[in-house]
């Protein structure tokens, strides 16, 4: 059946990936100064794709210099309103181009169209039009005075400065928006270094910032790697938060780079989170939570739940219910509407995948289901539950950013506060998921978690932020929090 999105995939292919992509700087396409080129390979075909601009540290400082300029220039006098209205004008604009924005991201990270489409991209506009909102309502505070009336004290926001974003390539629109949004809506200006291996989105949404017409300066990408364009970025003294999701390693990293200069940094790092599914709960929602849970960027997600711990008078059926959706899922081309899983996004991770699988087994774990590529012109694997693993098995201790689960069971005898420590005992603490009928079982062991985002019958996200505990982050992205490292506080204080 051709998709219906084979004709953007076409256009795109005619026009758009051909030309010769530049780094956007001060509103200009301009050429990285020593001309480097990376290429960008499609990972459903292994096809190259396009070749963008590989920038260094040396373009990065004209970029940075380009947002220093601009958070002093016209965009500082722009008025909540302005920005409120040049936001809604940038999220119009994805909204008239969506087709095309996810056919490009789908060619570009692999994800399947109908999960980008109505669910990435979809969300990223939403992210833009809700932080749109925020831009008048960024209030300081005026105390009663502990002095009298000789003093009056009160407080002030305002916008930090340059902000820095460093993405992966698993969600490049929707990770990339977590930082965007906040920017603008703050008044701070922008330079991103997106993921080497999937960089296209970020620069044809440079087009939409044009045609916005957001002043020149406040929004610019240099594509590049992460030592040669990301490090720089991470370090440069021009830049006062970095806001960063990726590994753990890296953001360990980020972080020994912003020190020196005491940027902000918010880390969104990996995961390796819980599902715990108790006996009363929906059994048939459960699996298929867990079933899309792990479909969904072919588990390339960082809050995926991916430890199942099954009551035993449930495991049986939960297993066998993983295993007919994952025999029944389409994995393949991801442009086709009813593709469930796409592919991993290169042959290095690939291989980690793979290798993880062959550790799961030399330590005993049985595959119940998958644990087999696909042949194909991609990076195709099948999804795949581990069972007869316990907690110190590395396949329950480590993220696999892929689409494999590892199985467990529990019994009435196991307690919450057992159960809480088999879910705490890893260096992350991103998500957790519940599956159960039972208040005190659902509010009791959310309270024993450390995990930033926990779900109770709902195997996705929130509708709060996002972010992790323990080596799964630093800060949070989203609502309310996600806005706050984009701020400085300044308290003023008056003697009559
Ligand atoms: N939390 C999440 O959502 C993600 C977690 N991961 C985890 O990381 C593993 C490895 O993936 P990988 O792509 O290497 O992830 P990285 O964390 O290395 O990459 C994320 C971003 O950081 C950049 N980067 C890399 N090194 C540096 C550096 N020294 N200074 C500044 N920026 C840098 C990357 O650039 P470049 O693209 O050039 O490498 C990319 O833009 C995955 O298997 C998974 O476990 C990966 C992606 C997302
Ligand atoms: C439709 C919402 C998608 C949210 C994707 C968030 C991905 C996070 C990550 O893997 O880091």
């Amino acid at each position: 059946m051709l998709s219906p999105f084979a004709n953007h995939a076409e256009k795109l292919k005619a026009d758009f990936l051909p030309r010769k992509h530049k780094l956007f700087i001060n509103n200009q396409w301009v050429d990285p100064v020593d001309g480097g080129t990376l290429d960008v390979y499609n990972p459903s075909t292994k096809q190259k794709l396009a070749t963008v601009a590989a920038g260094n540290a040396k373009d990065i400082d004209l970029a940075v210099k380009a947002a220093e300029k601009a958070f002093h220039g016209p965009w500082s006098k722009f008025t909540a309103a302005q920005r409120t209205a040049i936001m809604h004008k940038l999220a119009d604009l994805m909204e008239a181009n969506i087709d095309e924005l996810s056919t490009l991201e789908v060619m570009d990270a692999g994800n399947p169209i109908m999960h980008v489409r109505h669910g990435d991209i979809a969300m990223a506009v939403a992210y833009l039009r809700y932080y749109a909102g925020w831009t008048d309502k960024l209030f300081g505070q005026v105390p009663m005075s502990n002095s009298g009336p000789e003093m009056l004290s009160y407080s002030t926001r305002q916008p930090v400065g340059v902000a820095a974003a460093i993405t992966p390539w698993n969600a490049p629109m929707i990770l990339s928006m977590f930082k965007i949004a906040p920017t603008l809506a703050s008044g701070c200006t922008f330079v991103h270094k997106p993921a080497e291996l999937a960089p296209m989105t970020a620069l044809r949404f440079c087009e939409l910032v044009l045609e916005a017409g957001i002043p020149e300066g406040v929004f610019n990408v240099v594509t590049g790697t992460g030592p040669e364009a990301g490090a720089p970025l991470a370090s440069h003294p021009g830049v006062a938060k970095v806001g960063f999701t990726g590994s753990t390693a890296t953001g360990a990293e980020i972080l020994r780079l912003a020190a020196p200069t005491f940027k902000r940094v918010t880390l969104e790092l990996g995961g390796k989170s819980p599902v715990f599914m108790f006996p009363d709960c929906d059994v048939e929602a459960a699996i298929a939570g867990i079933s899309n849970g792990i479909f969904y960027k072919t588990g390339q997600f960082c809050a995926a739940g991916t430890r199942l711990y099954i009551h035993d008078k449930i495991y049986d059926k939960v297993v066998a219910g993983f295993e007919k959706h994952a025999k029944a899922a389409k994995v393949g081309q991801p442009l086709e509407t009813d593709t469930t899983m796409g592919p991993i996004i290169s042959q290095k991770q690939l291989d980690r995948v793979t290798n993880y699988l062959q550790i799961g087994r030399d330590e005993g774990g049985e595959i119940v289901t998958g644990g087999n590529l696909i042949p194909g012109d991609g990076y195709f694997i099948e999804p795949t539950l581990i069972a007869n693993v316990d907690q110190t098995k590395t396949l329950v201790k480590e993220e696999i950013f892929g689409p494999v689960l590892v199985a467990q069971r529990f019994t009435d005898a196991h307690d919450l506060d057992t159960l809480a420590a088999w879910g705490n005992d890893t260096q992350y603490g991103l998500a957790a998921r519940i599956w159960t009928t039972n208040l005190r079982n659902a509010h009791g062991l959310a309270a024993r978690l450390d995990a930033g985002t926990i779900t109770i019958n709902n195997g996705f996200l929130g509708d709060l932020d996002f972010g992790g505990f323990k080596s799964s982050g630093l800060g949070r992205e989203l609502g309310q929090y996600g806005i706050e490292s984009y701020l400085e506080h300044k308290s003023i204080a008056v003697g009559f």
